[in-house]
C-alpha cells in the first residue's frame, strides 16, 4: 500500500524539476549522491535514534554522545569513508561532540600553524584519534580580545622547555568544546616569554591526561564549564575550564610556522604574517557560513511544511479552511527565509573557494589576499548566523503553538544555534573588523591603489555616488543590474559617509568607537551586496533542468528586495532610490511571494532532509502532523502513570482541604 503523503497535491504543484534542484542544492551530482547514501546510512542505524534527547539527564545525555561518536567512528573505520564522507556522517547524527573540535580545530590548527615535522608527528595519530584534540584559547577573562589572554609560556634554555602557566583565576581557560572530560590534548594559546619578552600570543600542543588512564597529567586542572542554555541542545558537548601549574612542555611543541625559538631560546619571527596565529579561526568561521545554510533550511522546511498543512480560518460553505501558508502575511515572513537559505548556501559555496584560494596562496607565500580572506569570512560569519538564529526563532512562532513543542524540532535547534552568533568571534566584534577593512579600503581610494575582490565596487565610487536608480515600474526591479548598483550605491555611500565623519575625529581610534555602531551598519551593508552579488553570479552558470534556474532567479528576487525593503531607510537616506521606488520594490517582492507559493513545498524538499535529521514532527516529509502529535504525547514520561508521582503528598492534601474548605 502506498504511504498516505498530505503533501502530495503540494509536490504535483511545483513548475521545477526537483532532482536537478536537489544537485544544485547540493553543489554537483557527486556531492548529492554522497550526502544522500551517507544521511540514509545515519537515519538506518538504532544507535543514531535522538527522539528522546531532550528527556536525557546531562550524565545520560554526555554518556550517548560518547556511544554515538564511538559508533560514528566504528563506520567510518568498517566502512571505509573517505574524509568527505565522514565529515557528512558526523554532520548527520546531529549531536555536538568532542569530535567537532578533534577534527575542526585541533587538526586544522596543527595543520596550519605547525611546521612540516610537527605534522609527521602529531597529524597520523590524530587521524587515527590516538589522541583526541581540542582548540584552547578563550579565557575567563578574554574571549574577543586574543591579544589580553594571560596564560604564559615561558621558555626556559637550561631544559628546552616551555613553563606553560596559568597566573590568574582570569587566565583559566574557558569554555574549549571537547576539554572538560574527553581531551587528551589541546593546542593551547599562550603568551610567548623569552629572555624575559612577551612576544605575544601564539599556539602549542600539550598533553592534558594520560593515555592509559585518561587522567589528567601533574599540574593540570581540568573539567567541564556546566550546564548551558536549554535542555538536550549543546549540553551534549564538554565546554571545559583548564589551569597549569607550572606544566613543562618540549620546546619542539610550540606551533612553529609563524615563529620559532631556537634552541637558545632566540625568538625568529619568520616572513608569515602573524595573523595566521588566528588562521584556525578564519577556517571555522568559512565553515561556519556554509553551516548556516544547513540549520536556516532545516528551520524553514519544518515551518513551510506545517505552513502547508495548518489551516486556520476562511472555510466557505463547510468546505477546509485556509491553508495558514496562503496568507500573505505568512509568506511574507517565511518565503525571505527560505530565500535566504539559499542565498547562503550559494555564498558558502563561494567562500569555500575564497579560502581553498587563499590557503594556496599562502602555502606560495602570497599574503595578499589574506586581509580580504579575514573580512569576508568574519562578515558573513557574522551576517549569516545572525539572520540563522533570528530566523529559527521567527520559523518556531511561524509554526504557532505547536512551534513550541520540542517534538517541533525547533526550540533544540534554537538552542544548539544561537551560541554561533558569540563562538569563532562574537559577531559584533567580528563586524567590526569588517568595517576596518572597509574604512582602510575607502582611505586609500585617492592613493592609486585599486580595490580588489569584492571591493571591487568601491572603485566605481565615483559612479556610485552620483548615480540614479532609473525603477520606473514594480518589474523593473527585476533587472539584476539593477538590483547590483542599488546595493553597491548603499554600500559605498554608506562607507564614504561614515569615513567622512571619523575624519571630523583628532584621534582615529576614539572616532572608530563613538562611530562603531553606524561602522556595523555599514558592514552590514557591505555584506549583504556580496550575498547578493553571489547569488547573481549563480545565476550567470549554465543551470540545467525544467524550471530550475527560474526558481532560483525569483528566489534572488525575494532575497535582494527583501532586504531592501527593509533596510529602505539606507537605500532612501543614502540617495540611491526614491521613496516610490522603495514602493515599487515592496509591490514586486508580493508579486514574487506568489510565484514562489506553488513551489515552496518542493523548495525544501530539495533540501533532501531525512525525517530523522529534521527530527521534526511538524516537518516531516508526509506531512501527517497531528496523528503523530497525537501518538508522541502519549510517549511522554508523565503519561507513564495516570496519576502523577507526587499526587499524594502534594495535590491530594490541597484538594481536600479544599474541598474541607468549600464544605465549610
Ligand atoms: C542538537 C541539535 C543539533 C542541531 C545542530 C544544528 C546546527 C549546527 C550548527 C552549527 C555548527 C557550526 C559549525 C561547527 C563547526 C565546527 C566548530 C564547532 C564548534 C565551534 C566552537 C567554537 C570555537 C571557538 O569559539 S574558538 C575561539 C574563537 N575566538 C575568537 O574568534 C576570538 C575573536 N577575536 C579575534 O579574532 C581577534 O582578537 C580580533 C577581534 C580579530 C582582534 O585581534 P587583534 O590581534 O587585536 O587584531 P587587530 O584588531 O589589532 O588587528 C590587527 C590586524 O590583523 C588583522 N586580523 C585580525 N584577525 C585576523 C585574521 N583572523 N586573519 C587575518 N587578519 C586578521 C586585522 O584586520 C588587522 O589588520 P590591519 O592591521 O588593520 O591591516
Ligand atoms: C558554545 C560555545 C563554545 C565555545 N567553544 C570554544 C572553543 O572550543 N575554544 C575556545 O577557545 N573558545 C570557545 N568559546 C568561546 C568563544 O569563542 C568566546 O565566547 C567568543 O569569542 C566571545 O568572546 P567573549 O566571551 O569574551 O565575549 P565578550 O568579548 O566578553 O563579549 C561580551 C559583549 O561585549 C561586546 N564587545 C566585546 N568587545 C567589543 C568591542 N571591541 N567593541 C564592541 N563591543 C564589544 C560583545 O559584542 C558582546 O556583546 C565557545 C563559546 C561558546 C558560547
Amino acid at each position: 500500500m502506498e504511504a498516505l503523503d498530505y503533501h502530495a497535491e503540494e509536490r504535483r504543484k511545483a513548475e521545477f524539476n526537483l532532482d536537478e534542484m536537489k544537485i544544485v542544492w547540493a553543489g554537483s551530482r557527486r556531492n548529492y549522491e554522497l550526502s544522500d547514501r551517507v544521511a540514509r546510512l545515519v537515519a538506518s542505524d538504532p544507535v543514531f535514534r535522538k527522539d528522546n534527547r531532550t528527556m536525557l539527564t546531562r550524565k545520560d545525555l554526555f554518556k550517548d554522545t560518547l556511544r554515538k561518536a564511538a559508533h560514528a567512528w566504528k563506520r567510518i573505520i568498517d566502512l571505509r569513508l573517505s574524509e568527505e564522507e565522514a565529515n557528512m556522517l558526523r554532520s548527520y547524527v546531529d549531536q555536538p561532540a568532542f569530535t567537532d573540535l578533534h577534527w575542526g580545530m585541533f587538526i586544522p590548527a596543527i595543520k596550519g600553524q605547525g611546521t612540516s615535522e610537527q605534522h609527521e608527528k602529531w597529524l597520523p595519530m590524530a587521524y587515527k584519534m590516538q589522541i583526541i584534540g581540542c582548540y584552547a584559547q578563550t579565557e575567563l577573562g578574554h574571549g574577543s580580545n586574543v591579544q589580553g589572554l594571560e596564560t604564559t609560556a615561558t621558555f626556559d634554555p637550561q631544559t628546552d622547555e616551555f613553563d606553560l602557566h596559568s597566573p590568574t583565576l582570569t587566565s583559566s581557560k574557558w569554555w574549549p568544546g571537547g576539554l572538560g572530560k574527553v581531551s587528551t590534548h589541546a593546542v593551547v594559546y599562550a603568551r610567548l616569554i623569552t629572555g624575559g619578552q612577551d612576544h605575544g600570543v601564539h599556539g602549542f600542543i600539550v598533553q592534558l591526561r594520560g593515555l592509559d588512564d585518561h587522567l589528567p597529567l601533574p599540574g593540570i586542572t581540568v573539567g567541564d564549564i556546566g550546564m548551558k542554555f536549554g535542555s538536550g541542545a549543546y549540553n551534549s558537548m564538554d565546554n571545559g575550564l583548564l589551569r597549569f601549574d607550572h606544566v613543562r612542555i618540549p620546546r619542539n611543541q610550540m606551533l612553529m610556522r609563524v615563529s620559532q625559538v631556537t634552541r637558545e631560546g632566540k625568538f625568529v619571527q619568520s616572513d608569515v604574517p602573524r595573523q595566521l596565529v588566528y588562521g584556525t579561526m578564519v577556517y571555522v568561521r568559512q565553515t561556519i557560513v556554509s553551516d548556516a545554510s544547513c540549520a536556516l533550511a532545516r528551520a524553514v522546511c519544518i515551518a513551510t511544511r506545517y505552513s502547508a498543512v495548518r489551516r486556520q480560518f476562511g472555510s466557505q460553505n463547510g468546505g477546509p479552511e485556509i491553508q495558514v501558508i496562503d496568507y500573505k502575511t505568512q509568506q511574507s515572513r517565511l518565503f525571505p527565509l527560505l530565500a535566504s537559505a539559499y542565498a547562503f548556501r550559494f555564498v558558502g559555496e563561494w567562500l569555500k573557494w575564497l579560502y581553498t584560494d587563499v590557503t594556496q596562496r599562502l602555502q606560495a607565500n602570497d599574503f595578499s589576499t589574506l586581509p580580504e580572506a579575514h573580512a569576508c569570512t568574519a562578515g558573513l560569519k557574522s551576517m549569516t548566523t545572525s539572520v540563522t538564529a533570528d530566523a529559527i526563532e521567527e520559523c518556531r512562532k511561524l509554526c504557532g503553538g505547536h512551534g513550541y513543542l520540542s517534538n517541533s524540532g525547533l526550540p533544540e535547534l534554537f538552542a544548539v544555534y544561537i551560541p554561533t552568533c558569540t563562538y569563532e568571534g562574537d559577531n559584533v566584534v567580528l563586524l567590526l573588523q569588517v568595517a576596518r577593512f572597509l574604512m582602510k579600503t575607502v582611505s586609500q581610494l585617492g592613493s592609486g591603489k585599486k580595490p580588489v575582490g569584492t571591493t571591487a565596487y568601491m572603485g566605481r565610487a565615483e559612479h556610485l555616488m552620483q548615480c540614479r536608480c532609473e525603477v520606473e515600474m514594480a518589474q523593473d526591479w527585476l533587472k539584476p543590474s539593477t538590483i547590483l548598483e542599488a546595493f553597491e550605491a548603499r554600500a559605498v555611500r554608506m562607507s564614504i559617509a561614515c569615513a567622512k565623519s571619523l575624519g571630523k575625529f583628532s584621534n582615529p581610534e576614539d572616532g572608530f568607537a563613538e562611530l562603531s555602531p553606524d561602522l556595523v551598519e555599514v558592514a552590514i551593508a557591505h555584506c549583504q551586496l556580496i550575498v547578493v552579488s553571489k547569488f547573481l553570479e549563480k545565476l550567470q552558470q549554465d543551470i540545467p533542468g525544467k524550471g530550475v534556474k527560474r526558481q532560483l532567479e525569483i528566489l534572488c528576487n525575494v532575497y535582494a528586495l527583501h532586504l531592501l525593503h527593509k533596510h529602505l531607510g539606507d537605500f532612501v537616506a543614502t540617495g540611491c532610490i526614491t521613496p516610490n521606488q522603495g514602493a515599487l520594490a515592496n509591490e514586486q517582492l508580493r508579486l514574487l511571494y506568489a510565484q514562489v507559493r506553488p513551489n515552496a513545498i518542493a523548495l525544501v524538499d530539495a533540501f533532501n532532509y531525512t525525517d530523522h535529521y529534521l527530527g521534526s514532527i511538524l516537518g516531516c516529509y508526509d506531512g501527517n502532523v497531528y496523528q503523530k502529535l497525537y501518538q508522541e504525547a502519549w510517549k511522554d514520561p508523565l503519561n507513564d502513570t495516570v496519576v502523577p508521582d507526587g499526587y499524594l503528598e502534594y495535590l491530594r492534601p490541597i484538594l481536600k482541604q479544599h474541598i474541607r474548605t468549600a464544605r465549610l
